[in-house]
């Protein structure tokens, strides 16, 4: 049976596809993105698989323009459906695209997808000036859902004021911050994520 963990973030380019690359190789678990808007540069997929070497399931849906999915889509000619769970043994890591309201088609956004998976959700927040505000509106816009979430993981330098008003104000843990990174190295990765609670992930496995 799958267990899975779902990462979502505050916005896109906040770091989710660094932060579950070094997931993915801590649980050795395997990787999915089920959807990939964009496919001129090298995919999330790709980059997971570069970094960590582990498994990567293919995308559901594959659109060629970087932008948001249910406009990515309608120029490709699709439309987004549900994305079931797969079934396979074993973690997997499954990455949204952009932030948790994100539309996928008309009405239906990422976040309705996550509450219907109810796997435990890790929101990746920036840690610089304005991350209260989007952190905040992400989890709650996730708790109005019904989505289960598991904490908090801060990409950035350590701004702490930030950092704790965010988990004290929404009441869930910080997971631990991944620093920036001038090398982005399977080495550095693997180092990096000493700073996250893998017990408290592992634990909602
Ligand atoms: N800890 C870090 N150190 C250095 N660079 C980072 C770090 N985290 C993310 N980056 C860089 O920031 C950029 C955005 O990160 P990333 O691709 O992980 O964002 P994302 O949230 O997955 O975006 P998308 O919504 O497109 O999936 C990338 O160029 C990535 O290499
Ligand atoms: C193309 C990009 N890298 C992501 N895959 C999709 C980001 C969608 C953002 C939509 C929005 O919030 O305006
Ligand atoms: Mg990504």
């Amino acid at each position: 049976m799958t267990t899975a963990l779902v990462i979502t973030g505050t916005d896109t380019g906040v770091g989710k596809t660094v932060f579950s690359a070094g997931l993915t190789l801590a649980l050795q678990a395997c990787y999915w993105k089920p959807v990939q808007a964009g496919l001129d540069e090298e995919t999330d997929r790709e980059t997971v698989a570069r970094l960590t070497g582990c498994p990567t399931l293919p995308e559901a849906y594959r659109l060629r323009t970087p932008a948001s999915p249910h406009l990515a889509a309608a120029l490709d000619g699709v439309e987004i459906g549900p994305m079931p769970l797969p079934d396979l043994p074993g973690s997997l890591v499954i990455e949204g695209a952009g932030g948790a309201l994100v539309p996928l088609a008309g009405r239906r956004l990422f976040a309705d997808q996550m509450a219907e998976w109810q796997a435990p959700v890790i929101v990746v927040a920036r840690t610089r000036l304005g991350t209260i505000n989007h952190s905040l509106l992400t989890i709650e816009a996730l708790r109005s859902r019904r989505v289960p979430m598991l904490g908090v993981a801060f990409v950035g330098a350590e701004v702490r004021d930030s950092q704790d008003t965010i988990c004290r104000v929404a009441d869930l843990p910080s997971l631990g911050r991944l620093p920036p990174l001038t090398a982005l190295t399977r080495p550095a990765l693997a180092e990096a994520f000493g700073a996250i609670d893998l017990d408290t992930i592992r634990g909602a496995l």
